[in-house]
């Protein structure tokens, strides 16, 4: 008898599935470019100053998942930012919409194969650190996989070398130098009280924590909890991409037992509009020191 999951190809997809999606991409846009930008939850205001957009929806390529969550529009944008050629993902996939990990970050994959050499992700996320405030933009300088520690890596399954090596090094994910130019560049602009820097924690979601949990997360050394990005950034590195990630602060954890405040995708929803143009600025500052 053949033993359980013996058949590892069923996990993850080929290089040539991906090549040929990257090929389904490219089709739709003359542009080549070398920086990729993942929205997050209602963060995808920067779309708006692409110039010279072409837009391929997700469900027109064959084999790629679609983004069902509320905020996450669903397709890829080709065009410039301050005339540097750009790829978007208006929409992304998480963990908590029943996709395995290992297809949450199949479109990292995909950008990779398109060219992409600089991935810049966003994200909503819940602030623990109590030095933080509802509105202000956490610059990741690390994370903590919590799914990955507890078994649940995106890179778990049969490993092509064409993609990154079988087992990978995260430490230094984020972008040193990235990571410092989007300091400057928030600082340039009179922002410089709300960008922090911090660690991420992701959670596979959807529940958001409770009381206990938010305190082992804070004890674990996490400044922001949020549903995503790590596996992203993991498979960004693991295709060798220089990756960045800013999380904006939501909202702020309760640590009281008893607190009356529950947070919605309503609530955070409406904070990413309310800081959408300034991230939009943001984001158009800083593209132009990408190579
Ligand atoms: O896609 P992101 O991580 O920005 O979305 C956050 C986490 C959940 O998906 C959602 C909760 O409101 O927002
Ligand atoms: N509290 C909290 N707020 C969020 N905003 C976006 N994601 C989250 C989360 O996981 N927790």
């Amino acid at each position: 008898m053949a033993a359980i999951n013996s058949d590892l190809s069923v996990i993850g997809y080929t290089f040539e599935d991906i090549q040929a999606m990257a090929s389904e991409v490219l089709k739709h846009s003359t542009l080549r470019p070398k920086i990729g930008i993942i929205c997050g939850t209602g963060l995808d205001g920067i779309a708006e100053a692409v110039e010279n957009q072409t837009v391929v929806s997700y469900d027109s390529i064959p084999g790629f998942p679609v983004s069902t969550v509320k905020g996450h529009s669903g397709h890829f944008v080709f065009g410039t930012l301050q005339g540097k050629a750009v790829l978007l993902m208006r929409g992304r996939l998480h963990y908590y919409e029943g996709y395995p990990m290992w297809k949450v970050a199949m479109p990292v994959r995909v950008m990779k194969a398109v060219g992409i050499e600089t991935l810049l992700v966003t994200n909503a996320a819940g602030g623990l650190n109590p030095d933080y405030k509802t509105g202000d933009l956490m610059v990741i300088k690390d994370h903590i996989d919590l799914p990955g520690l507890t078994g649940e890596c995106v890179l778990i399954g049969k490993n092509d070398e064409r993609f990154g090596p079988r087992f990978l090094a995260t430490n230094g994910t984020y972008d040193k130098d990235l990571r410092q130019k989007f300091m400057e560049v928030v600082a340039e602009m009179g922002h410089a009280d709300i960008i922090k820097e911090g660690v991420y924690i992701m959670i596979g979601g959807p529940t958001f924590s409770s009381t206990a949990e938010v305190r082992v997360l804070r004890m674990f050394g996490a400044d922001a909890v949020g549903m995503s990005t790590v596996p992203e950034a993991v498979v960004g590195r693991h295709s060798s991409m220089r990756v960045f990630g800013v999380s904006l602060i939501t909202d702020m954890v309760d640590f009281e037992d008893g607190s009356q405040f529950q947070v919605t995708h309503d609530d955070v929803l409406k904070v990413a509009h309310q800081r959408a143009q300034l991230m939009k600025k943001m984001f158009l500052k800083f593209v132009q020191f990408i190579d």
